[in-house]
């Protein structure tokens, strides 16, 4: 069994200027992790890397013990991403195409099926199963597409705001499926806005500014670094502006 789950070391990606500057980052298996950060700050190209979605310029990642960067397949059999822009086919219904992701990853049919009916049953889109995806709403498709990304049992999921755009309902079914899935074993790694979820959900949270992580720890870690005792808004905010500074005198 791998130490960790998700493993980034110097990880660095330029566009037109550098965006993810030298990121270390380690996730235990079974950790549900939350990276935070003002927009533009590089959490979702940091996500997009790990998913295989974009080369770095330099640095590693390792998943699940396996060199993402060497092998890239064997990574991706054991992850799940999914998009803050979910992209589901219009013409399928959510049971067509779980169906079709299932068989993408070659899962046995009968798993497949179950697996199916699980997520459509766990994120209370059975009664819209049957209808064409071209009619949903924004959060349905977020639902759908998540559906599809768990369907291959990955160890590891990513999530770029996975909640945005979800009314409380629909927040509360992704959430319990997340849970669920940490609950055995699973590992989850999410970039969000809403600090009240990573205050609840994350054992851990990241705290990325300016293309770097900044500060990591546990709540009460990132609360004995501010000093005080206060609201995780706080110290997002005295972080950022601390990781600002320090790269001020640095340049
Ligand atoms: N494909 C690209 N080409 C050029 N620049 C890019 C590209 N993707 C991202 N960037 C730039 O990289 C920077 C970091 O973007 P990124 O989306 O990683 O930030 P983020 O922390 O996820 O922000 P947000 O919270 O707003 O989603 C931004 O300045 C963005 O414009």
């Amino acid at each position: 069994m791998p130490t960790s789950a998700l493993a980034l070391s110097g990880l660095t990606k330029s566009f037109e200027r550098p965006v993810v500057r030298g990121v270390d980052l380690t996730i235990r298996p079974g950790e549900f992790y939350a990276l935070l950060g003002p927009n533009g700050a590089g959490k979702t190209t940091i996500l997009r890397m790990v998913a295989g979605l974009l080369r770095p310029d330099a640095g590693s990642i390792t998943v699940l013990g396996v060199d993402a960067l060497a092998d890239p397949v064997a990574a991706k059999r054991r992850m799940a991403w999914v998009s803050d822009e979910p992209m589901v086919y219009d013409r399928l219904t959510p049971l067509e195409y779980l169906d079709f992701v299932a068989g993408l990853w070659q899962v046995e049919p009968v798993r497949a099926k179950a697996s199916a009916h699980e997520l459509i049953d766990w994120l209370d889109l059975a009664p819209h199963a049957n209808e064409l995806c071209g009619g949903f709403s924004k959060g349905m498709l977020q639902k759908v597409a998540l559906a599809g990304a768990l369907v291959h049992d990955p160890d590891l999921i990513i999530l770029d705001e996975p909640l945005t755009g979800l009314d409380a309902g629909s927040a509360r079914q992704v959430k319990d499926v997340l849970r669920q899935r940490t609950a055995s074993g699973v590992t989850v790694i999410m970039t969000t806005h809403i600090l009240e979820v990573a205050e609840r959900m994350a054992e851990r949270i990241g705290v990325i500014a300016d293309g770097r992580l900044i500060a990591e720890g546990t709540l009460a870690q990132l609360r004995a670094r501010i000093g005080r005792e206060t609201t995780l808004e706080e110290i997002f905010l005295d972080l950022v502006a601390q990781g600002q500074s320090s790269a001020e005198d640095a340049a």
